[in-house]
């Protein structure tokens, strides 16, 4: 099957340039995506996108040379609920993969099971309107109480804007729940304004929430663009990003979000993404904790060795 992409669309760069900053052992990228290909994979008829071809071979390249150990692969709203392309990255990864699923309340239990034993630990409730259809609250809970059942969580994506319509919802969710890029922070906005303020109160209230502080090419406003050298893209998220990183330590998870989905303006080498990280997390300790203890507590607790 042949598939035009969007018009304007994006490609994921070529040839990201190794980072300067020195990844920790073991360091996990636990936000990223596979596209396809779509000659195998197809993408869902109910798609707001279609992208380039993104495969698994190529996100354990990007993997290797960045030097992360481990990926979770999120499942990307291109695939709908349809989980074949991100299942078969889990099931070609050697264990050095974890998944997050779209699913529906239709989904079975056999199929929950399947995909747990390949090394699904998520679900991801997308509240993004350019990206998905609205899928009843209802249908959402029912669909978290059966996960809960497996020891998985719920990955959440919304704007900055909704949270105050979705905090009943978030807040009665009953497993721990990771929000996408901090809630899509308006970074034109204060730091210490009421809506930002908002997003910290809803890690401070609930300590079962947890917050990537990944894609700052995605929330900046003022760029620079993360290409050519520059090394200190993205000034205006440093703040927003750190400030969740030092208040909350132990409950943040950072990934490159490859092969960026959706960006308008630019396309960022992934190299100079990694060296954001020394910005948002300045010590040795908050880097350890963001890029290995957390995510392996949350996707490999079998290899955790908890006090
Ligand atoms: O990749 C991301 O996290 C962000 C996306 C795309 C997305 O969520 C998806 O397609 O599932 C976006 O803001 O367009």
């Amino acid at each position: 099957m042949h598939f035009e992409k969007t018009p304007g669309w994006l490609d994921w760069y070529q040839g990201p340039s190794t980072p300067k900053f020195k990844l920790p052992a073991g360091a996990v990228d636990a936000h990223c995506h596979v596209f396809g290909p779509g000659a195998e994979f197809p993408y869902a008829p109910e798609r707001k996108y279609t992208p380039c071809d993104a495969s698994k071979a190529q996100l354990f390249a990007l993997r290797d040379q960045l030097g992360f150990a481990r990926n979770v692969i999120v499942q990307a709203t291109c695939h709908g609920a349809d989980n074949r392309a991100m299942v078969d990255a889990l099931l070609h990864a050697d264990g050095k993969a974890r998944g997050v699923a779209t699913v529906r309340r239709s989904v079975s239990d056999e199929e929950l099971q399947a995909m747990h034993d390949a090394g699904v630990r998520g679900v991801r409730f997308n509240f993004v309107k350019r990206l998905v259809d609205f899928t009843p609250k209802d249908e959402l809970m029912e669909i978290a109480g059966r996960i809960a059942r497996f020891g998985w969580h719920v990955v959440i994506y919304f704007e900055a804007v909704d949270l105050p319509e979705l905090w009943d919802f978030f807040t009665g969710l009953p497993t721990t729940v990771v929000v996408d890029h901090m809630g899509r922070p308006d970074v034109s906005k204060p730091l210490d304004g009421p809506e930002f303020e908002l997003f910290l109160k809803f890690m401070r209230e609930h300590p079962n929430v947890w917050s990537k502080v990944s894609c700052p090419e995605r929330l900046s406003l003022t760029g620079p663009r993360a290409l050519d050298g520059e090394q200190a893209a993205y000034r205006d998220v440093v703040p927003f990003a750190r400030r969740v990183v030092e208040e909350f330590p132990d409950r943040v998870l950072w990934g490159t979000d490859w092969p960026h989905p959706n960006l308008k303006d630019h396309m960022p080498d992934d190299g100079l993404l990694v060296d954001f990280i020394p910005h948002i997390a300045p010590t040795a300790e908050l880097q350890q904790k963001l890029l290995v203890a957390n995510p392996m507590r949350l996707y490999w607790p079998e290899e955790t060795q908890e006090a």
